[in-house]
């Protein structure tokens, strides 16, 4: 098996804990990330669930060196990134990119589809931007035509795909992809699913895809790691984790799965049965 793209040891992270800020002397830390160990394998989408206020957006901003650690070490590609200065960590910056929740709010409005997708490649010095960016788009499945269009004239799963472009457009090896298809209607959720499936496969993408929604995460992860109060409770292949959870926390979370939607053809086919 190949050298992992991200080796995490003994991870742990405090932060001021604003809501005990004191007056005078230092504000009381909180530690949110708890001392965790894991591999991120190459080329795969690894979801990383849990309930609310886990860990799980401060863990994905650790792997994108939004935040660094307080202990333990981030390696990526076998080097520490995780106490580097802004100045060490901006060459990663184009190789570690980051999809958001709510494309709306992470797409200027007044900026063209283009406009989104090309000006990262401007200032990571692309050779023809626009062009690359209408490869992007028309990658993830938006025609060349939809370069013109305004953000709010797309629908939602449209712009996601937009925020998709954006990211891969730049060549990057791992993307965080954040509860991004939480916002979607159904249909549009799973052709972003399959659309991130094609991805990693075709451009050997590692994702690290945060989800509270189990069932999304088996849809779309080849592995996934289950945080609970900052501490890892399960992790390794979604279909082992599934069928053997380690931890009640996983269970729970496997229990809360919605059955698949009994629909007309299942009401017919249990009449059929029981005729
Ligand atoms: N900058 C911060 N300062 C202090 N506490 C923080 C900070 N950021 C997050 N936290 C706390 O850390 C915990 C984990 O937050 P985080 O957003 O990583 O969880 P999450 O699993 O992504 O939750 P959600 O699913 O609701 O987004 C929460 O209790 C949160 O209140």
């Amino acid at each position: 098996m190949s050298e992992p793209l991200f080796r995490v040891k003994d991870l742990r992270l405090s932060l001021p804990d604003m809501s005990r800020k004191k007056l005078f002397g230092p504000t009381p830390r909180i530690e949110i990330l708890k001392g965790l160990t894991f591999d991120l394998p190459a080329g795969e989408i690894i979801g990383i669930v849990g309930e609310s206020g886990s860990g799980k957006s401060t863990l994905g901003r650790v792997l994108v060196r939004l935040l660094g650690v307080s202990s333990g070490q981030v390696l990526f590609r076998g080097k520490d990134i995780s106490r580097l200065t802004e100045e060490q960590v901006k060459p990663l910056r184009r190789d570690l990119q980051m999809i958001f929740q709510d494309p709306m709010s992470s797409l200027n409005p007044r900026h063209t589809v283009g406009r989104i997708v090309a000006s990262p490649l401007k200032r990571y010095g692309f050779d023809n931007p626009r062009r690359r960016a209408i490869e992007a788009l028309e990658r993830v499945g938006l025609p060349a035509a939809f370069a013109a269009r305004y953000p709010h004239e797309l629908s939602g799963g449209q712009r996601q795909r937009v925020g998709i472009a954006r990211a891969i457009a730049l060549n990057p090896s791992f993307i965080l992809a954040d509860e991004i298809v939480s916002g979607l209607d159904v249909s549009s959720q799973a052709q972003v699913l399959t659309l991130l499936q094609d991805l990693a496969a075709d451009m050997n993408l590692t994702i690290a895809f945060i989800s509270h929604d189990l069932s999304v995460i088996r849809t779309v992860c080849s592995q996934v790691i289950v945080l609970n109060h900052g501490e890892i409770v399960d992790a390794g292949p979604c279909d082992q984790v599934f069928s053997n959870p380690q931890s009640s926390i996983t269970r729970t979370l496997i229990d809360a799965i919605p059955l698949p939607e009994i629909d007309d053809a299942w009401f017919d086919s249990v009449r059929l049965a029981e005729a």
